[in-house]
């Protein structure tokens, strides 16, 4: 297994020659919500084509605040996000999020829920549900397209979502906290198939989380924010190989020393 980390300051990003380019540009953003609470100060960071790249740092941080500004969901209070080059002006077809909340519809089905951004969009039905039942497919649904969010798991209506997600074809996969509400065993087989998914499908991921084990385990790039106003603290860069057995890398020292190298900045914080 090669695993190395290198770190980055906020700065000046070290951009290696064959890196792959940005897709999304994050220029001095700035976030004030009523009330004077400054969540995010001048964040400069690029997300890089096709990498997973993960935000963590302590609750309140601004984590939830960045994604949804990358998204178009929230308004900066200053700065810029550009994707491919273009300025954000709000919510756009090569961004989807996947909401922690499932954001499913109880009285539609796993087929509908998973083809209803084709559906908002105009795609005719026939094409939407083939759309549909192959990510529902490739998400490990096979079998529940006619059941109802309400008879599935916590596991499973997180991976409707993310069915819905990728039906639309976005280039870019906004997650928030992906894993929050599963049990652990869900939660691992999910990461596993979150992995060989970016694999498949080479899409950009940025998630939120709040678990250094899952970054460390899932992440290109690990950006670490700082306690509120959230700024860039360090940019880290697992590299594993993620081809072997998941449990094995999960034991080995690399895996476990760098858990601790970020545990011990991120505690800094929380003392
Ligand atoms: N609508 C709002 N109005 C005022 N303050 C807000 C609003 N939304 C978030 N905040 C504040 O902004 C800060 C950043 O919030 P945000 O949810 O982005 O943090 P987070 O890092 O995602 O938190 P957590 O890890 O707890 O989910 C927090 O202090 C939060 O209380």
């Amino acid at each position: 297994m090669n695993m190395t980390s290198a770190t980055e300051h906020a700065g000046a990003p070290v951009a290696p020659a064959d890196a792959p380019d940005a897709i999304i540009e994050v220029e001095g953003i700035h976030k004030v919500y009523s009330g004077n609470v400054t969540a995010l100060e001048n964040i400069n960071l690029d997300f890089r084509r096709g990498e997973m790249t993960s935000l963590l740092g302590p609750s309140g941080c601004g984590k939830t605040t960045l994604l949804k500004i990358v998204a178009g969901l929230l308004k900066p209070t200053d700065g810029e996000v550009r994707v491919n080059g273009a300025p954000v002006k709000g919510p756009g077809p090569e961004r989807a999020f996947v909401f922690q909340d499932f954001a499913l519809m109880p009285w539609a089905t796993v087929l509908r829920n998973a083809g209803y951004g084709l559906e908002v969009r105009g795609v005719a039905k026939r094409e939407r549900e083939e759309r549909a039942r192959h990510y529902i497919n490739e998400v490990g649904l096979a079998g529940f397209e006619e059941k109802y969010p309400h008879e599935l798991s916590g596991g499973m209506r997180q991976r409707v979502g993310l069915a819905r997600a990728l039906a639309v074809d976005a280039d870019v996969l906004l997650m928030d906290e992906p894993f929050s509400a599963v049990d652990e065993q869900t939660r691992r087989k999910f990461q596993e198939d979150l992995i060989r998914l970016r694999e498949i499908e080479k899409k950009t991921f940025i998630l939120v989380t709040h678990s250094i084990e899952e970054a460390v385990y899932l992440s290109d790039r690990i950006v670490l924010l700082s306690p509120r106003p959230g700024r860039v603290a360090q940019i880290v860069t697992p590299e594993i190989d993620r081809s072997g057995d998941p449990e094995a890398i999960r034991r080995t020292t690399e895996y476990l020393d760098l858990i601790d190298d970020i545990w011990a900045g991120l505690r800094t914080y929380v003392e």
